[in-house]
């Protein structure tokens, strides 16, 4: 039977994460201006988006996700981002390093590190994918540790460990997020003898902790534009210390199966 339009296949809906992510406001900004009034962008989290998609996808059934790069979706399925002809979603970003104030003479060797912590979207995905394929997020840092002892030696080369002193990192339970800041907290307890607690939080608090000190950093602000606003609000007190990555990229995606190409598709 006549399968009827992408938007009646999918009931209209695009499947979102948490509230508070860049990426919702940045889909809801792209929903306005391809005029998809008659959809709606549910809100959920990380987790439930790709249980959704992963089942979807086990039968081969439509389903439209709020999708981003790196992220283990396209290398566990064949996935593909919906063209974006009016650049709604705009540019490749970054997702960079951030501190508290302060942190340079408090904690110096964590600070050294921090700074220099940079890997490639492979790297991430790699600890993603093991995380998605059941893998503990402190198993599967270890392991890419274990792995990359170069990469990891280079981070943290002269540093000075701190011998059992403590360090809160906080992090949106993103699964590229989960991935870097596990892997930081590996690197900074075995390498530098920290004592790391993990704060999962909202993106809001997650910025608004850094700024007031309550946490010492995080690893997992995507800027210029995904995380504008918290920038804007509370940049001033926080020190930014650079991309941890670079070639992020945030959009619509679908299954392969599906025979739409862009965002425009969604009209029809
Ligand atoms: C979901 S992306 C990892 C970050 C964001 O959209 O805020």
């Amino acid at each position: 039977a006549a399968q009827g339009s992408v938007g009646e296949q999918v009931d209209h809906k695009i499947i979102g994460i948490d509230p508070g992510a860049g990426l919702m406001k940045a889909t809801d900004k792209a929903m306005k201006e391809y005029g998809l009034s008659d959809w709606e962008l549910v809100e959920g989290s990380s987790a439930a988006m790709t249980a959704e998609l992963t089942q979807a996808y086990k039968e081969k059934k439509p389903i439209i996700v709020t999708g981003w790069t790196p992220h283990w979706m396209f290398s566990k399925f064949e996935m593909k981002y919906l063209e974006d002809p009016k650049g709604a979603y705009g540019k490749d970003e970054q997702i960079h390093t951030i501190v508290r104030k302060g942190l340079k003479e408090d904690q110096p060797s964590a600070y050294a590190f921090l700074d220099k912590f940079e890997w490639k979207p492979a790297d991430m995905e790699k600890v993603m994918l093991d995380i998605a394929d059941g893998k503990k997020p402190e198993e599967a840092a270890a392991d890419w540790v274990k792995n990359n002892e170069e990469t990891v030696n280079k981070w943290v080369e002269g540093i000075q460990p701190a011998e059992g002193k403590k360090l809160t990192l906080a992090y949106v339970a993103w699964d590229s997020e989960i991935a870097s800041t596990n892997v930081v907290k590996t690197v900074l307890e075995q390498k530098l003898k920290y004592q790391v607690e993990l704060s999962q939080v909202e993106a809001g608090p997650m910025w608004v902790g850094v700024s007031n000190g309550d946490v010492d950093g995080m690893v997992a602000a995507w800027l210029p534009t995904t995380h504008e606003d918290y920038f804007k609000k509370l940049g001033a007190n926080v020190e930014d210390l650079g991309p941890n990555l670079n070639g992020t990229k945030l959009g619509l995606a679908v299954p392969t199966y599906m025979n739409i190409t862009s965002i425009e598709d969604l009209k029809k």
